[in-house]
């Protein structure tokens, strides 16, 4: 098991008591639930997107790191309800609230609950890339082939 300590800020009260802290489900979770620190209940018609907070902040620090927020599975099968960017990117360097973009993609309203787990916080390692220029490649099997060329006859 990987495990590193990273600096978190806790901006709302609620954290650790009536909201729970994040933490991973079971041993092996790869994500972080992430908790609707709303004042209320807050309905997404179909089709909305509202930007939810967390009431928590990271500094990941390592630039050789990053978070990730994604779904989760059953929210978005079962409710439609996904992220309104997909997916979210928390950069190492980023201090501010971590924030859920609440997309309702489905056909029927959703309410999120106070406190309601509503995406999970993923950190993945990084690596930043320089750039050689070159005029050409050397060779690959594939060369250029894309798109569903390979198993074609
Ligand atoms: O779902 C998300 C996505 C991003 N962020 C925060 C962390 C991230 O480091 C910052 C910027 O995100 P991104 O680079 O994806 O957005 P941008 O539109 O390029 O904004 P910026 O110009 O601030 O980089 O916003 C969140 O809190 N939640
Ligand atoms: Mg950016």
């Amino acid at each position: 098991m990987t495990r590193q300590t990273f600096q978190v800020r806790i901006l709302d009260d609620r954290i650790g008591h009536s909201v729970p802290f994040p933490e991973y489900a079971t041993e092996g979770s790869a994500g972080l639930d992430l908790r609707a620190c709303l004042d209320a209940p807050l309905t997404l018609k179909p089709g909305q997107t509202e930007l939810i907070k967390t009431g928590l902040s990271i500094h990941i620090a390592d630039p050789s790191l990053a978070a990730m927020i994604l779904p989760r599975s059953g929210l978005g099968h079962k409710h439609g309800i996904v992220l309104g960017n997909l997916v979210g990117l928390i950069d190492s360097d980023y201090q501010g609230e971590l924030m859920v973009s609440c997309w309702n993609r489905g056909s029927t309203e959703f309410t999120v609950e106070v406190g309601e787990r509503i995406a999970q916080l993923v950190l993945v390692p990084v690596v930043q890339a320089e750039f050689e220029v070159v005029s050409a490649f050397d060779q690959s099997k594939r060369g250029e082939g894309g798109f569903g060329s390979t198993g074609s006859h």
